[in-house]
């Protein structure tokens, strides 16, 4: 009998991508319109129909400015309609991987976040991400949630692609040096997840539901992973700008406040899966070599 697919949310997203191209012809992803959290039917319709052996959700509202207007919406994609999703994996006796994020902590711990700290979101996404963890655990007992931060790669919409794209065009740029992250491969949290999706075929165990925090290894600030970015540009040809400023968040305000320190600390994930996801300078180098490779705009 052929195995029971991996079905991936998230349809074009920069994570689902990664997924898909990792993970081969073990994965199915489903996008809209077929799935759509604004139309909650079609979820209990695609899960049912591909009856898979696991599901990841990697769909999501992202758009962290815009959540502040679009609140409903917002809810729809990052909470509402990860419960339900939730529940029809508990109703159909199928493990759920949820995707959530750093935002979800205000940033004033001044060290690393481990799972057990309480959260205190700051904008309506981190609000909306924080219920839909809480939502998801309560309504599938069989639950992974893993947060992880600062998500980028060399295809889709992210902060390095936008870095490395700004300074092929301004030879003056502006990034927040005070604000500290750990930056994460998609990639590198792809090949993790289908590990994690391995140790969950071979028998779920009770002690794998909960939440990890899953980031690449070390940290940074924007600034400083932009400055890597852009100097992994120039070995593809690119002009260094004249200048890449740090500057303080005071000097570029935005609707949703950003954390100022949402480190998290990976030990978790470490001691009950064995997985440690790379230095994200490693993350850097690769997916801007994969961003001129593509050559997609
Ligand atoms: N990007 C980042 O820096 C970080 C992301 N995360 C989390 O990681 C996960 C993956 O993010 P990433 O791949 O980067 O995000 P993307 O924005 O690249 O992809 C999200 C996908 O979700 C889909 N989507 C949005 N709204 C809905 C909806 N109402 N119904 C169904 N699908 C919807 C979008 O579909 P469409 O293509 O149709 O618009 C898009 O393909 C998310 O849970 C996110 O919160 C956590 C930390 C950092
Ligand atoms: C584009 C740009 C941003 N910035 C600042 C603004 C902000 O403080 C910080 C990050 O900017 P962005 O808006 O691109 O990133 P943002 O959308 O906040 O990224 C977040 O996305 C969501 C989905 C997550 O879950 C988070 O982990 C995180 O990755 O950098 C600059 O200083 N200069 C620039 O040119």
């Amino acid at each position: 009998m052929a195995q029971r697919p991996i079905l991936v949310t998230g349809g074009q997203g920069q994570l689902a991508t990664s997924l898909k191209t990792l993970g081969g012809d073990r994965v199915v992803v489903v996008g809209r319109p077929d799935f759509d959290f604004d139309r909650p039917e079609t979820i209990e319709q695609v899960v049912d129909s591909i009856r898979p052996a696991l599901v990841v959700n990697a769909a999501a509202w992202t758009a962290v400015d815009l959540a502040e207007q679009e609140e409903e919406a917002a809810r729809r994609a990052n909470e509402t309609g990860p419960a339900e999703l939730a529940r029809v994996c508990a109703g159909l006796d199928i493990p759920l991987i949820h995707v959530s994020t750093d935002y979800v902590y205000a940033g004033d711990k001044g060290a690393p976040y481990v799972e057990t700290d309480p959260v205190t979101p700051q904008t309506v996404y981190g609000r909306t991400k924080a219920e839909g963890e809480k939502a998801v655990l309560a309504a599938q007992p069989r639950s992974i949630v893993l947060r992880t931060a600062w998500v980028y790669s060399g295809h889709c919409r992210n902060f390095v692609r936008t870095m490395v794209n700004a300074a092929a065009k301004n030879t003056h740029l502006k990034v927040v040096g005070d604000q500290y992250g750990c930056p994460t491969s998609a990639d590198d949290l792809a090949r993790a997840i289908l590990t994690i999706a391995d140790r969950v075929e071979a028998g779920w165990q009770d002690s794998y539901a909960g939440l990890y925090h899953a980031t690449g290894s070390g940290d940074t600030s924007w600034h400083g992973l932009a400055v890597a970015a852009i100097g992994e540009a120039v070995k593809f040809g690119q002009k260094m700008p004249e200048e890449i400023a740090a500057i303080r968040t005071e000097d570029w305000p935005t609707p949703a406040k950003r954390p100022q320190d949402s480190r998290l600390d990976c030990s978790k994930l470490e001691r009950v899966f064995g997985v440690r996801l790379p230095d994200w300078r490693d993350g850097v180098s690769r997916a801007v070599a994969a961003h001129f490779a593509t050559k997609t705009p």
